[in-house]
């Protein structure tokens, strides 16, 4: 065959070259599809220009040497790991892989730095670039082009995002779908400057016991917890209610909820839908309560982004092999979800470890009684709360250990135990250092380093940071939900009691997260008489944070935000506006713009010199508040 120019000899299964003197003018050749496996000297094949060998099992390229002509030469789908001889030869085309997962056989190359894949088929693969390097980390370039930092980022977040990327995607899909709808104010959740919403978050793995820990909290300490009660669509298991343990909705109406921007925050978890929704912890502040939820990791990083600021404990076994037993003996996970669950232990450790501070505690949850009483502990060092009867409740382990010494009054007459006082429990709790961050000599060091890490501001950068905070401290004034700044404070006061009633004395030396119930006779009103007073004026029978928006102006509950008392809040009214607010101030002689007086804003049954109550005269109605009555009114100055 003289004349012969193109040999195909593709899926066969050809072992061999062809042992035969190949015509002079023979051009491409398709091996590809066989079984070759050693590369002969093919310095016969002088005019071949295309060589097909993909699919093929050699691990050597060589013998191509005389091949002069060779301008294509594809390799893809094969072992090779060494190739020679091509570097004298015109070739223009050279195809080592046909599919990005092929980058994989030379993930191992660890010094390659440089990579030239032009003109193989794989650059015409959908985000071809991302996806190598993603799978070749190490490359500084890749077809003759740097490789950017921001090209390293964008394919991992892409091929792997790491936790908070998936819950910044998740934050931002829940808030788009939320404001595709008409907005509802959250009156009771708004957010605040100084005291956001109060809420607690157990995190751990799967069966770990938290969300019976979570259920007995919220009995015990009925009087500032209720459970946030989460949607799923997983069915019930023997034995679990509707409503009380999760709300159990179908796929669809999951979805649907999704879409109507109902929720805070969603989950996979083992193929089935979990989320939070505002609606659920709305529902729970309406009733004066802090919101106590479980959940996994990953909504832990998705509340992260919203405006909530809950505590967050973890509770972890750190008995993997007992954890592991637990989960088979309660019959209801398959060996892949155990297996999950168990390998999720070092995934929340790993976190803990990677970065101080993001849970505020953590506490081993091997032992169910012993944990809850660390835990129990913990949120009592929270609130600040003493037991009244001195002995320790929790020793009693009963499900309806419900204490009735707790009491919220107690957050205004009790200062928190100093932490030489605490009980032992607590200690025990932080026994393994490594695992927890809320020690106090780790966070000593952690806020050292921050320090020296952080440049020194010039005065410039201080006043315009004071500047913008006080702006949006007066944006927020009247917003600001005191009924919890004694809930959850972020640094345990402990101050001697002289340097409490200096405190109480010097204004200056308090702060916004001080209890402010005794500053002076006024203010003590402020914060024991809020229930009092939103009653007076809204009908809120505790404080809430809606309780909030009826709180004085006076000079004292300014004076703690460092505010001139004339200052006029944001409006925000606008969003609410109906009819008879807007009759109302036309027959009154008021636009929305004019200057209010806020003696003329007052509801009829409002006390004096409280802010916010009259400058939203228009929120949404205050609902009725909580059951339970709140602590009895102490007498007005
Ligand atoms: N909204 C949510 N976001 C993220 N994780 C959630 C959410 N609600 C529940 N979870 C978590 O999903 C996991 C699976 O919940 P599920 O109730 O099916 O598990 P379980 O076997 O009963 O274990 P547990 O006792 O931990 O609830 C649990 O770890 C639970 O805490």
């Amino acid at each position: 065959m003289p004349y012969l120019i193109i040999l195909d000899a593709s899926h066969n299964q050809l072992t061999d070259f062809f042992g035969f003197q190949p015509p002079k003018n023979l051009k491409e050749v398709n091996f590809s599809h066989n079984q070759m496996s050693v590369m002969t000297h093919l310095s016969a094949y002088s005019s071949l220009s295309k060589l097909n060998l993909d699919y093929n099992c050699f691990s050597e390229i060589g013998g191509l040497l005389h091949c002069a002509s060779l301008t294509h030469l594809s390799l893809a789908h094969n072992k090779i790991s060494c190739i020679s001889g091509l570097d004298k030869l015109p070739i223009k085309d050279l195809c080592l892989i046909s599919e990005i997962k092929e980058a994989t056989h030379i993930h191992d190359l660890c010094l390659l730095r440089e990579l030239n894949l032009q003109r193989n088929p794989v650059q015409e693969q959908l985000d071809y670039r991302l996806a190598v390097i993603f799978l070749l980390q190490h490359l500084t370039g890749l077809d003759q082009e740097k490789v950017t930092v921001e090209e390293k980022v964008s394919a991992v977040n892409k091929y792997d995002p790491p936790l908070e990327v998936v819950a910044a995607r998740e934050n931002m899909s829940h808030m788009v779908y939320q404001l595709m709808q008409p907005q509802v104010i959250y009156d009771s959740t708004l957010p605040s400057l100084d005291s956001p919403y109060p809420m607690l978050v157990l995190t751990g793995p799967q069966a770990c016991g938290k969300r019976e820990l979570a259920h007995k909290l919220c009995r015990e300490f009925n009087d500032f917890f209720a459970y946030g009660t989460c949607h799923t669509t997983r069915g019930p298991y023997f034995g679990e209610e509707d409503r009380s343990n999760y709300h159990f909705v179908t796929e669809e109406d999951f979805q649907n909820m999704i879409h109507m921007g109902k929720f805070l925050q969603t989950m996979q978890y083992a193929g089935h839908w979990y989320g939070l929704s505002r609606e659920a912890i709305e529902d729970v502040a309406r009733e004066g309560l802090a919101c106590c939820v479980h959940m996994e990791l990953e909504g832990v990083f998705s509340l992260k982004n919203s405006h909530f600021e809950p505590r967050y404990i973890l509770m972890i076994p750190t008995d993997k092999e007992q954890y592991g037993r637990r989960l088979r003996t309660r019959a209801l996970y398959t060996r892949t979800q155990i297996d999950t669950a168990v390998a999720r232990v070092d995934t929340y450790a790993l976190i803990n470890r990677e970065r101080p501070g993001f849970f505020d505690n953590v506490i081993p949850c091997d032992e169910p009684v012993e944990a809850y009483r660390t835990l129990r502990q913990v949120v009592k060092d929270y609130l600040g709360v003493e037991e009244q009867g001195g002995e320790d409740q929790s020793t009693t382990d009963t499900p309806d250990n419900t204490s009735t010494e707790l009491k919220r009054d107690s957050l205004v007459d009790e200062a928190p135990p100093a932490p030489s006082t605490r009980p032992e429990t607590i200690f025990k709790s932080r026994s393994a250092p490594d695992m927890d961050p809320s020690d106090h000599n780790y966070r000593k060091y952690y806020n050292k380093v921050q320090a020296q890490l952080t440049p020194e501001k010039t005065s410039a950068e201080l006043a315009s940071i004071h500047r913008r905070q006080q702006l949006v401290r007066e944006a927020l004034m009247g917003k600001s939900p005191r009924a919890y700044t004694q809930l959850f404070k972020r640094c345990v006061h402990t101050a001697p009691s002289s340097l409490a009633s200096q405190t109480q004395r010097d204004p200056a030396l308090s702060s916004p997260m001080m209890p402010r119930a005794s500053h002076d006779g006024q203010h003590n009103h402020s914060e024991n008489n809020s229930s009092d007073d939103s009653h007076a004026s809204s009908g809120l029978s505790i404080p809430s944070s809606a309780g909030a928006f009826s709180e004085t102006a006076g000079p004292a509950g300014c004076s703690d935000l460092g505010l001139d008392t004339t200052v006029e809040p944001l409006d925000v009214s606008s969003l609410g506006h109906n009819l008879d607010m807007l009759k109302d101030q036309v027959e009154s002689g008021h636009t929305p713009d004019a200057p209010r007086h806020g003696s003329e804003l007052l509801s009829p049954g409002a006390t004096t010199a409280r802010p916010g109550s009259n400058a939203k005269p228009i929120l949404p109605p205050i609902l009725s508040g909580r059951k339970t009555p709140g602590p009895s009114p102490s007498p007005k100055p």
